[in-house]
């Protein structure tokens, strides 16, 4: 089941360490933001970057935008005080790189506190098989497709290779009715190959995509939401089934389809993301 409280057809990361950017994103019109201190942020940058973000974060309005922190991994010089620090801060999300068993989420699960959920970085070959119980573990709200390590992991080329790695991970994650947001397109200013894979991810289920650039966000946006072609047809198929429902009849037709219980709940669905980003976007 997807889910639909909140958008998240765009997901933008931001390098913790450009003020820049931190700025610029508080008028940017994405439905989350994706705070990064892992491979965006240099090693030696890493610790002022923690600061910056830290301090960014308690003091600066990020409006309705959901507020995600990417830590650097427990492995690293610099991931247990990235998770000592942000625990503290309480963004919306806190969100491990390279999971790939239940332990790491568990551990962050028992520390955080309040709101704050666990998304996952599904990105390595590990990682992807055990999608059904990480996604399955405490807390958990969403997982991110790595494309890029997983790529590498995998030794491939090309989106067709990473076909069943994003299946896997979009049925473990709507099994538990998790938030799922495809990888990034590293062409950022390529819009026709963007608009291109934001329709193959759109076609496979995804919630979104993460960006990198804010020159990717209205076309993303725009491929996640509802089309106004959509909307009336879910309006109509709504309509034709509560007649047939009202005339005995379990089935309606319409533009020569049928249309049953189950596409009426599809329907209702997608009105209900309207509004929620009609929510969103007036806010
Ligand atoms: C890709 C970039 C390095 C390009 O930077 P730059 O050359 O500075 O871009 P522009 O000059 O075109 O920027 C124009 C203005 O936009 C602001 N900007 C740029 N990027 C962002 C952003 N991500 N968020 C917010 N604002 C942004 C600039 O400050 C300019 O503002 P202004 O001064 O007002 O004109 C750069 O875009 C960048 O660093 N992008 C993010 C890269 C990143 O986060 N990478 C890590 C995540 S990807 C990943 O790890 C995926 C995964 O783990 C996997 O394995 O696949
Ligand atoms: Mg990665």
């Amino acid at each position: 089941m997807q889910n639909v409280a909140h958008p998240y057809r765009s997901v933008l990361y931001i390098p913790g360490s450009k003020t820049r950017a931190l700025e610029k994103a508080q008028g940017l019109p994405v439905d989350a933001i994706i705070f990064d201190l892992e491979d965006a942020v240099s090693p030696d940058e890493k610790v002022a970057a923690r600061e910056l973000l830290a301090e960014t974060l308690r003091t600066a309005d990020y409006g309705p935008r959901k507020c995600i922190v990417r830590v650097n991994g427990a492995d690293t010089a610099w991931g247990a005080d990235d998770l000592a620090t942000f625990i503290d801060v309480a963004p919306d999300a806190i969100l491990l790189p390279k999971v790939e068993d239940t332990a790491t989420v568990a551990d962050l699960a028992a520390r955080v506190t309040g709101d704050t959920k666990i998304w996952a970085m599904m990105e390595t070959p590990r990682g992807i098989l055990n999608a059904a119980a990480i996604a399955a573990a405490p807390k958990m709200e969403g997982f991110v497709m790595g494309t890029n390590d997983l790529a590498k992991d995998l030794g491939s080329r090309g989106r067709a290779a990473m076909t069943t790695s994003l299946q896997l991970c979009l049925l473990a994650a709507r099994a538990q009715g998790l938030v799922c947001v495809d990888g990034v397109y590293n062409a950022f200013k390529d819009d026709d190959g963007l608009q291109a894979e934001c329709m193959e991810g759109r076609d496979m289920g995804f919630d979104g995509k993460t960006l990198i650039h804010p020159a990717q966000v209205a076309i993303t946006n725009a491929v996640f939401g509802p089309s106004t072609e959509e909307l009336e047809l879910a309006r109509r198929q709504i309509d034709a089934y509560e007649q047939a429902k009202a005339d005995g009849q379990g089935v309606a037709v319409v533009d020569g389809k049928i249309v049953e219980n189950l596409h009426v709940e599809t329907a209702t669905r997608l009105l209900a993301k309207a509004d929620a980003i009609k929510l969103l976007e007036g806010a």
